[in-house]
């Protein structure tokens, strides 16, 4: 599914301009589907308020009146500013609107009324102000439900941050396309239920505007690239995943993470370990298997063999100079570098970078926030920028894919493609769920994936073991609940 920013979605509006098609009944559609959510969700209100804006979401809003007073239900518009000054299309909706708007200091919310927020959408500007925003309280003290066009008003589409105040939708209708503000948080959580209508600008337009680089994650970005397991493939063919564990009494996260890498179908899986934590490791393992590993020369001769095919270092680890000397000597091949790989460099983040650079974009860095601010300071801490901003500054900063974790995970590749993760239940936070998403992507990684779709699928499966593992769930449960890869083929 498509993301379009609003500049991108003005883009297309400009486009379908110039092709012919009549703006006007661009909005006639779109107040129309905004209507029939209503009717169809709000049945038993008593009567519909439309607060009416000073540009085209306004003029939406007209048209949501008329058709919600055609359908026999009582309407009253509040406008905010001079219905007079209204321009273009949103001027004609006002018109063709039998109802006369009143003030907007005029509305009292009352129990039984349903707010149509036909304020401001994509051309939101500044924060709302301090009239608007007593008039939010106000209705939501009364808990009267919102039904907010295109997007709650002082919510931004670009980067789902409220630039004020924002509506608290109970459900929003957005045309043609979802906006990065409908799925990023705390915008997901303002828009309620998101509903996508159809309000006739060819899908050929819409994606001439979009350029085909931010979507929503889901199976259709990375189906073609998921490992084939073919009847002759023997376990070498299906990759070997090396994870490596931290000391003795620290090794439970690196064991979450090679135990996902196998469930995805690694061929092979070997925990490297330290020799202080060799027996502990050995009491907990069968399928996977354990080598000894202390100093980075050990891991040099480890490297001399070809068939390891990628490793996740970091879970558990340890966050020094060993850490450092480690991903420096991985980094030639495919390697999530999550946890305590990434914490290690926070003092000397362009000792990474460097090292990424000199190789193809082929690793995965899995930050949280924490860790994310650790190593991007400055891209942490820029207020004007939406999170899939921030996961692609740093993911061209760092010649490597960024998975930016959360509970609206942002995948973004050096080459500015970009994903929101939109699948992941709120339980999935727990102790150890991020150790086993880095085992995922390891296993993806070492059977073959290139690192931006293996870190897309890999979050989309977590969401999903997630899931299917149920609320309560703990880390160890999630490999067990992995679906399998050709479930998706
Ligand atoms: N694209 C499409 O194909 C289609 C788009 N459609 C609809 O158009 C909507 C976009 O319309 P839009 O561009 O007119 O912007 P909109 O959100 O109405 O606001 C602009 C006005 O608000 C003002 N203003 C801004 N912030 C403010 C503030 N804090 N406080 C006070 N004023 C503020 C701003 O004033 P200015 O900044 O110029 O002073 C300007 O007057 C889109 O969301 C969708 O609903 C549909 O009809 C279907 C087809
Ligand atoms: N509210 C949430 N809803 C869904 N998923 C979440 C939420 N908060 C965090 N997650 C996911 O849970 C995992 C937690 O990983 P991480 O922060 O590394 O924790 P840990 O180190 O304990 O494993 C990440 O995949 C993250 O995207
Ligand atoms: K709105």
């Amino acid at each position: 599914m498509i993301l379009l920013t609003p500049d991108e979605m003005g883009a297309a509006d400009r486009l379908a301009a110039e092709s012919g098609i009549d703006s006007y009944g661009l909005m006639v559609k779109a107040g129309y589907a905004v209507a029939a959510s209503a009717l169809k969700h709000f049945a038993t209100v008593r009567r519909a308020i439309v607060l009416a804006g000073p540009g085209n979401n306004g003029g939406d809003g007209y048209v949501v009146a008329r058709a919600l007073a055609e359908s026999g239900m009582d309407v009253a518009i509040h406008a905010l500013g001079d219905p007079d000054k209204l321009k273009g299309d949103a001027r004609t909706a006002r018109f063709e609107c039998p109802i006369e708007p009143q003030s907007l200091e005029a509305y009292l919310p009352q129990a039984g009324d349903l707010v149509i927020d036909a304020l401001f959408g994509a051309g939101l500007a500044r924060p709302l102000s301090g009239a608007v925003t007593a008039l939010i309280e106000a209705i939501g003290r009364k808990g009267v439900p919102v039904l907010a066009v295109d997007l709650p008003s002082g919510l931004s589409g670009a980067t789902g941050a409220p630039l004020g105040a924002a509506f608290h939708a109970t459900r929003t209708v957005t045309f043609m396309a979802p906006k990065p503000g409908h799925y990023l948080l705390p915008g997901r959580d303002l828009c309620g239920v998101l509903e996508v209508a159809d309000i006739g600008i060819p899908m050929r337009i819409v994606r001439a505007a979009q350029g085909g680089k931010l979507s929503v994650n889901s199976p259709a970005l990375w189906r073609a690239a998921l490992p084939h397991s073919a009847a002759g493939a023997h376990k070498f063919s299906r990759g070997h995943l090396g994870v490596f564990s931290g000391p003795a009494g620290k090794t439970g996260a690196a064991r979450l993470s090679a135990m996902a890498g196998i469930r995805c179908g690694a061929g092979l899986v070997t925990l490297a370990v330290p020799a202080s934590a060799e027996a502990e490791v050995a009491a907990h393992q069968t399928a996977i298997m354990q080598r000894r590993l202390d100093e980075a020369d050990d891991l040099r001769d480890w490297l001399a063999d070809r068939r390891l095919s990628a490793f996740v270092i970091g879970p558990g680890f340890g966050a020094d100079a060993r850490a450092r000397e480690f991903v420096q000597a991985l980094a030639e091949r495919p390697t999530v570098i999550d946890a305590d790989g990434i914490s290690a460099f926070a003092e000397a983040p362009d000792e990474l970078f460097v090292t990424l650079g000199r190789f193809a974009p082929h690793c995965v860095l899995t930050p949280h926030q924490g860790e994310f601010s650790r190593l991007f300071p400055d891209i942490a801490a820029d207020d004007d920028c939406g999170k899939v901003e921030k996961a692609r500054a740093a993911s061209a900063r760092a010649h490597a894919v960024v998975l930016y974790k959360g509970a609206d995970t942002v995948i973004a590749a050096p080459d500015g493609r970009a994903a929101i993760n939109a699948n992941a239940p709120p339980w999935l936070a727990t102790a150890g769920s991020g150790d086993v998403l880095a085992g995922i992507i390891g296993g993806l990684l070492a059977q073959g994936m290139e690192a931006f779709e293996a870190a897309c699928a890999g979050a989309f499966l977590h969401g999903e073991a997630g899931s299917r593992a149920g609320e309560g769930l703990t880390a160890e449960d999630l490999p067990g609940h992995l679906p399998p890869l050709s479930a998706f083929s």
